[in-house]
């Protein structure tokens, strides 16, 4: 069956969605064979009064914004002269509301879409500001969503239809099935049917919008009475007027029970820390009745602008195990930066170091925050401590599976299905995460072991160095040795010398022993690389995912059939029973495959961790140690060369035995001053070349005020 105006034609069974007031199809203009959506309001909507009719005509061509939908026309339908139709742009992705019902939408959406839809809502909603519309039906079948050229979500807000008329009692039924979005003073009107004097503004469309942010966060709705918002209407009520302040969900689990508040947004969110902790404050201020503490448009405008605006950078916290995102300006500087990452792990800005890419990455306080890396989940900034740091990862939480229906019941079959479906694709997503945060924590460690080996190569080159001097300067003792006992300013150092000569291979050991072990660390790291690279969790999860769709399908089907014949009701048991054996390897797969691999590592990580900071700390005294060393080596040459100077200054020719002796004196003296100075000079080259090592050094100078070893 089809169905025209003057320009434009559609089937019938193309029914985009249906509502209250209307069915929405997917239309094609007659000329140019354009898709667009048209609006087809039906009989009750048609036989109200022509201004009212076209109020929702007349506020659209006022707008004209990218997130709120483009209107066209408004033309009669064919078939019946009095009935309007609105024709406008065609958004080919459904509603947000159609999108959250996807089963792996059933946790909310992910951070990535969650912000489009933020930002999307949010400059539309300020459009309609800028115009003098409110439109007090905010919720996520009334924002329909179109694909960008690139791929992204538009988000347009669409049905202006009840704006005006909430100000008309007799049409006030119009929003009665949105009421789990209603402010509680048009609830008070609206559903319970109870005179409510206040004139409605912007704050009833800031309620609507907290609602719409909690349910596309969480993919749940934030006021919850035992049974639903809909068979419990009084509790509904109670629990939107009595919500205390800050509150911004209310969830009442039993029957007459109490009401549970919560003031944060669930566990299973998957939205980050980062991103939380900004969403909570907008919420617990729109989601407030009382209007002299609910904020105002402006308020809610510069606080979505100003989480809209920063940019994300994502780091790895390795000794804690812990992915965060960092929200900042890309103006702040690096010192905010440092200071978020403290807020989220813990850890000081004076002990914060950081890898990218394998390598060191020194960060200056005073810069921008424009200067860091871009980073993305699979790529981020590693994190290190100076300190030792507990382990912070915790096991992530398994979602709550719904209890299976014993009896025979295609209905309750196909909810536990349709919920099961949900739950796995969350399972499947905490695999992905669990072996995401294996996989950076097998690359940091690696850098990591890597940087610590060029601080233990670069105290060899020192342990070489003092060597070097050492024996030059054993030699010339033992030469100045052979001067007169009586001789003034005679050197003395030999036993001061011997004491470091007696040391030395101590510290020579002791590093090699170093680099044996970290050695022995990558050694271990392989074998867990080898047991990531090998693993098919991720696979398997996959496949048991697909089988449960499989029989979701299968129960969505049987539920439309009234009854089942015998064959069909045989096999949905079959079916049953198989989805109950696949459940129960997810759980499996899961707790006994998955998590042991994850805690597996996290163990590593806490041996290696300890390791490590060990090490770190001795080469940083080591090498303190060894810079002293070489300072007195010096004082003790210098000492030497002034008394060889002396020695040639003072040599008469009555107190030598002939002129030959004095003559094979000096030359000896010469050569043994031009030894050492060829000496000098190399190890000046040494130094450079170790100073060089030194840019490439873990321990990197992030603070200037912090205490870095001597000698940097
Ligand atoms: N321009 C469009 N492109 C694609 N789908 C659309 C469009 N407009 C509406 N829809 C679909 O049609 C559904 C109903 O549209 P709309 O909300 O305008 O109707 P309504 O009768 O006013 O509904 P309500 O019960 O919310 O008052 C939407 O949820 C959406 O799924």
């Amino acid at each position: 069956m089809m169905a025209s105006t003057e320009n434009y034609i559609w089937y019938h069974e193309d029914v985009l969605g249906q509502g209250a007031t209307a069915s929405v199809y997917k239309a094609r203009a007659k000329k140019t064979g354009e898709l667009v959506a048209v609006k087809v309001f039906n009989v009750a909507s048609y036989s109200r009064p022509y201004e009212v009719q076209m109020r929702e005509f007349k506020m659209l061509t006022r707008l004209n914004h990218v997130n709120v939908i483009k209107f066209l026309s408004v033309e009669e339908l064919h078939m019946n002269r009095d009935q309007k139709v609105l024709v406008m742009e065609f958004c080919s992705g459904g509603s947000l509301l159609n999108l959250l019902e996807k089963p792996e939408n059933f946790y909310g959406l992910p951070e990535s879409e969650f912000l489009i839809v933020l930002r999307c809502v949010v400059n539309g909603i300020n459009h309609l500001r800028d115009h003098g519309v409110v439109h007090r039906d905010i919720k996520p079948g009334n924002l329909v969503r179109k694909v960008g050229e690139d791929g992204c979500s538009i988000y347009k807000i669409t049905d202006f239809g009840a704006a005006r008329e909430l100000e008309d009692n007799e049409t006030f039924m119009s929003l009665y099935g949105t009421e789990e979005y209603l402010h509680p003073d048009l609830y008070m009107r609206a559903v319970l049917r109870k005179p409510q004097e206040k004139s409605f503004n912007v704050t009833v469309d800031l309620w609507s919008i907290g609602v719409t942010f909690y349910q596309v966060a969480t993919g749940t709705l934030p006021f919850m009475p035992y049974g639903g918002p809909r068979k419990n209407q009084q509790v509904m009520y109670k629990i939107i007027t009595e919500k205390p302040e800050r509150a911004i969900a209310g969830v009442q689990k039993t029957e007459g029970g109490p009401i549970e508040w919560r003031y944060q947004l669930p566990y299973y969110c998957q939205l980050s820390q980062g991103l939380r902790v900004q969403l909570e404050q907008v919420l617990a201020n729109i989601l407030e009745s009382n209007q002299e503490k609910c904020w105002g448009f402006d308020q809610f405008f510069a606080a979505t602008q100003d989480i809209l605006q920063r940019i994300k950078v994502h780091v790895f916290s390795l000794q804690q195990a812990t992915a965060h995102c960092i929200y900042v300006h890309i103006y702040n500087t690096v010192s905010i930066f440092f200071e978020e990452v403290q807020a989220q792990t813990g850890i000081a800005p004076e002990v914060q170091q950081y890898m990218f890419q394998g390598h060191p990455l020194p960060l200056d306080p005073s810069k921008k925050v424009a200067h860091l890396p871009r980073t993305t989940e699979e790529q981020p900034i590693f994190l290190l401590s100076r300190q030792p740091e507990k382990m912070a990862a915790l096991p992530p939480r398994e979602p709550e599976s719904p209890v299976i229906p014993v009896r025979f019941d295609v209905k309750a079959d196909y909810i536990f299905s349709r919920t099961m479906d949900g739950v796995v694709h969350q399972y499947l997503r905490m695999v992905h995460c669990l072996h995401q945060h294996r996989e950076l924590i097998l690359r940091g460690f690696y850098s990591h072991i890597e940087c610590v080996h060029v601080e233990c190569n670069n105290t060899a080159h020192k342990v070489a160095m003092v060597n070097m001097k050492l024996l030059s300067c054993l030699s010339m003792e033992e030469t100045l040795e052979q001067l007169p006992r009586d001789f003034p300013d005679a050197s003395d150092n030999m036993q001061k010398l011997s004491l470091i000569q007696e040391k030395m291979p101590m510290y020579g050991s002791g590093i090699r022993e170093f680099q044996g072990k970290l050695q022995h660390l990558h050694m271990d790291l392989a074998k867990h690389s080898e047991t990531l690279a090998e693993d098919r969790s991720i696979q398997k999860m996959a496949s048991l995912l697909e089988k449960i769709v499989a029989a979701h399908h299968q129960f969505r089907k049987d539920r439309l059939n009234e009854k089942l014949g015998y064959n069909e009701e045989q096999i949905h048991k079959f079916e049953k029973i198989n989805l109950m054996i696949y459940i129960k390897r997810v759980k499996g797969l899961f707790r006994e495959d998955c998590l042991q691999k994850y805690q597996n590592v996290l163990t590593a990580v806490q041996t290696w961790s300890s390791m490590l900071h060990d090490m770190q700390s001795k080469l940083e005294h080591f090498s303190g140690f060894f810079l002293q060393l070489i300072a007195e080596l010096q004082m003790c040459e210098r000492h030497q060369t002034k008394v060889l100077d002396r020695v040639l200054a003072l040599q008469r020719p009555e107190a030598m035995e002939g002129q030959k002796k004095k003559d094979h004196l000096i030359l000896r003296m010469k050569r043994l001053r031009d030894e050492m100075e060829l000496v000098a000079q190399e190890m000046q080259n040494n130094n450079r070349i170790i100073e060089s090592f030194g840019a490439f050094n873990a321990r990197l100078v992030i603070d200037p005020e912090v205490p870095q070893p001597k000698g940097h």
